[in-house]
This record gives structure tokens, C-alpha cells and sequence, in this order.
């Protein structure tokens, strides 16, 4: 097992060793997938329009499509959904059109409903004066020409993405969306219900499904590991060999009697690109990766037991290496990346500290409760401030929380 670090790494320099790592290892596979599994993947390929928008000229107001000047014999009715026209409209004619359908040939503007007077003999008139050549007729092509790249690769899928693709008459997108399986250490953890007593409810499993799409990613259900070198390491093999781009090992990350993960990652030949951080919750965490270096393997991030070291560490290590199998940039580090801290936070001597903060106006507030095995903090806060050695305001770096 080589050890790039013996002492902890800093911690910027560890987020940058999880993007590198990342980049090392994806892209993740790109699969084909329904608009309805595609919100929050990174778009895998550019998407082309399939059809122009509009597809033929359409009126955009509902009233009377007119040729040649007015008063205008109203001869029919076209509604929205009606194949476009193919006889053309003589001159002094009109007919009653719904915004959306297709302006018949020799059509010369739109005259909306709220501008237009029915005669006694069901002729139209005009009440606003000439209308202007093309006015209120959206011309074909006009928003998107067929084959027009509309959203580039790289771009994550949202909402107004996959209505977009919708229109352009997309059923399915190519994405990337890395995976990651999840180990969970410690034979005292339990999954669900009230913890007897002596025992932990699982608190990290819940948190990495949320944590991991964040990044356009997803996350297995947790699988319970027992506390033993050769179960940590067989469950580390199975994992790789369910193709997942990433494990994450819940626990065991310290130096304790029942902390295996090192000595699993070591008896499989592990690269360790991160053997702890300079952070304060999060230290034990741990990067590294499995198979030879020239692979893509998985990437192995070792989250602290303590939750709230393990959410921090999720947001130092996981979600920069996910997001970089992905191919998108690290939504924890987006803008606004800096506030004003209105009360006083004690740098620790060595370490960068990561402390919860609520945002108000002017600034941010501790939220107080900091303890590792506590998510009471992050569970109200924003973000967590980030607190430099030597630190002493009135300005941080602020990483934000999934909400
Ligand atoms: N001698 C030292 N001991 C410890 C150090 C150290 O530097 N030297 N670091 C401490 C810090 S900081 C942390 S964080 C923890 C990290 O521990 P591990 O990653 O090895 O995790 P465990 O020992 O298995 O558990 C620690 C703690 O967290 C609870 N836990 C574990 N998994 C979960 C879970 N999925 N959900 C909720 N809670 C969990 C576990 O019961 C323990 O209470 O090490 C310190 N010790
Ligand atoms: O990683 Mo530990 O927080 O510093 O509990």
C-alpha cells in the first residue's frame, strides 16, 4: 500500500486530491435513461433539437388570423393541434385562431381578440389601428432550428433541462451518473428502528443518498460490514466488483482495535491518496483508491463513525470525487463562497476547523452544539464556515450544506 502522506493532509489540498482522483477515474459511464431518472445526472452528450419551436408559423395570441387589409370575412376556425394549412388565405379573409395553432398561408399578422369587433354580418374589424406585417405570428424556427444544440455536455440535468428536451421531442437523455456503494462498519450500528441500549442508530447511511445526488450521483443502500479485516476487505472486493465508481466506508477509519479499514485497503493492494485530513470534525477521513493506478477502479473515501465528522468529510473527500467522475464542479464550493462571521470562532492551532452557520443579512452565526458525533448543528445550518490555522476574521470561506 503506498502512503502518499504520513502526516494529515491539508485540507484545500485534500478537496484538490479528491477532484484529481476523480478525474483520474471517470468519466462514469454514460447511459442512456427516461427524462423521468435523468433530474440531477450531468448530461453525458449535447442536446440536439429533434424538431424546430416552434415546428410550423403559429399564432401567439388567441384572435384572427387576417389577410390584406380589414374589415375581414371570417370564413373558419383553427384551434391548436391542427395539421398546418395548406390553401391559403385570400386577401380580405380571416380566421379565428387560438394561440398555438398554425397561421394558415397568406396569413398577414394576428389580430387579438381584445382588438378586434364582430360586425352584425360576422365580419372582424380591426379596433387598434394597422397591424404591423409578421405581428403576433411566431415565425417557424424562430426560438430553435431543428438540429440547434440547445444544452451542452457537462451540464447538469434540471428541471428546465428535461422540459426542454421534452419539447424538442427528446424521450431519453445520455448521462453520467456515478454510482457509490456504501459500507457501514461497527457491530454496535443498527439500521433501523430505536437503538437498544449499548447500540447507534445508522445515522450516516441516511445522509449519503441526499449528499451524492447533490454531486449528480447516486448511493446503493447501505450494506452492513462486521468488524473484521477479512469481512471489510470482502465487502470492499464485492463492492469494486459491482462496478461502482466509489465506496464509501462508513467508520472504522480511526487507529482503533476495531478500526479495519487501513488493514483491508492494505491487504488489496490500496493506493492511499489521503491518509487523514488537517480538519477538525473529520480528521481520520481517508482517500484511496483500489486496483492498479493506470485503471480507473473505484475510489475508496473512509468516513469518520462520528456523523458530523462523516458529513464533513462527505463534503472534504465524496462529493469533489463524485462530482469529477460526473465532469461537473463541486457544488459545495458555489458561489457565495464568503461571509462576514458575526460572532467569534476559535481557530484550532493546527487544523482547519468547519463550523455550522446559519446565514442572516449580514452575515453568519455560529449555531453552537459542535460535537463530532452530532448532527444536531449541520442539521440547522446553511453551511459550515471554514476556519483556517490562525484565522481571525471577520471574513470565511463558507462550504455549503446539501439542503
Ligand atoms: N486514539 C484515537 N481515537 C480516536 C481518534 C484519534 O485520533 N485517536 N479520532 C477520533 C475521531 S476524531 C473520530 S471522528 C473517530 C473516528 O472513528 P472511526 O471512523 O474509526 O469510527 P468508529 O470508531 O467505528 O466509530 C466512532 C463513533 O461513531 C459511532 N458510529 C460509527 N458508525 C456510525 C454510524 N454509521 N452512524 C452513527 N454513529 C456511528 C460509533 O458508535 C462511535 O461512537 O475516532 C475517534 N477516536
Ligand atoms: O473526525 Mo473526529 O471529529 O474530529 O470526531
Amino acid at each position: 500500500m503506498g502512503r502518499a502522506e504520513r502526516t494529515p493532509t491539508p485540507w484545500e489540498r485534500a478537496r484538490a486530491a479528491a477532484r484529481g482522483l476523480g478525474e483520474r477515474c471517470g468519466p462514469a459511464a454514460a447511459r442512456a435513461v427516461p427524462l423521468a431518472e435523468a433530474l440531477g445526472a450531468t448530461l453525458a452528450a449535447d442536446v440536439p433539437a429533434l424538431v424546430g419551436i416552434p415546428d410550423c408559423d403559429t399564432s401567439a395570441m388567441d384572435g384572427y388570423a387576417v389577410a390584406g387589409p380589414g374589415p375581414w370575412t371570417v370564413t373558419g376556425r383553427v384551434l391548436a393541434g391542427a395539421a398546418p394549412g395548406s390553401a391559403p388565405l385570400a386577401p380580405g379573409t380571416a380566421v379565428e385562431i387560438a394561440t398555438g395553432a398554425p397561421v394558415p398561408p397568406g396569413a398577414d399578422a394576428v389580430l387579438p381578440q381584445e382588438h378586434a369587433e364582430r360586425t352584425a354580418a360576422g365580419a372582424a374589424a380591426a379596433t387598434c389601428g394597422p397591424l404591423a406585417p409578421g405581428r403576433h405570428i411566431r415565425r417557424a424556427g424562430e426560438d430553435t432550428r431543428p438540429g440547434d444544440i440547445v444544452v451542452k455536455q457537462g451540464s447538469p440535468v434540471t428541471p428546465a433541462v428535461l422540459g426542454l428536451a421534452a419539447a424538442l421531442g427528446h424521450d431519453t437523455l445520455s448521462v453520467y451518473r456515478p454510482r457509490t456503494a456504501v459500507l457501514v462498519t461497527g457491530d454496535e450500528v443498527t439500521p433501523s428502528g430505536v437503538p437498544a441500549p449499548g447500540t447507534v442508530r445508522d445515522a450516516i447511511g441516511p445522509m449519503l443518498p441526499g449528499i451524492a445526488a447533490w454531486a449528480g450521483a447516486r448511493a446503493d443502500p447501505p450494506v452492513q460490514v462486521r468488524d473484521r479485516v477479512d469481512g471489510t476487505a470482502g465487502a470492499l472486493r464485492a463492492a469494486a466488483g459491482s462496478g461502482a465508481d466509489v465506496i464509501a466506508v462508513c467508520g472504522a477509519s480511526s487507529k482503533g482495535p476495531a478500526d479495519h479499514l487501513r488493514a483491508a485497503l492494505e491487504a488489496l493492494g490500496a493506493e492511499v491518496v489521503v491518509d487523514g485530513v488537517a480538519c477538525r470534525p473529520g480528521h481520520p477521513q481517508l482517500l484511496a483508491h483500489l486496483g492498479p493506478p493506470s485503471e480507473p477502479g473505484p475510489a475508496v473515501v473512509g468516513l469518520p463513525g462520528n456523523p458530523n465528522a462523516a458529513l464533513a468529510a462527505a463534503l472534504t473527500l465524496l462529493v469533489p470525487l463524485l462530482a469529477a467522475i460526473g465532469g461537473r464542479p463541486d457544488p459545495a464550493a458555489a458561489a457565495p463562497a464568503r461571509a462576514r462571521v458575526l460572532e467569534g470562532i476559535e481557530p484550532h492551532p493546527r487544523d482547519t476547523r468547519l463550523v455550522a452557520v446559519r446565514a442572516g443579512e449580514d452575515g453568519v452565526r455560529p449555531i453552537g452544539h459542535d460535537r463530532p458525533g452530532s448532527l444536531r448543528s449541520p442539521a440547522a445550518a446553511d453551511a459550515y464556515a471554514v476556519i483556517p490555522p490562525g484565522w481571525c476574521g471577520p471574513e470565511a470561506e463558507l462550504l455549503r450544506l446539501p439542503r
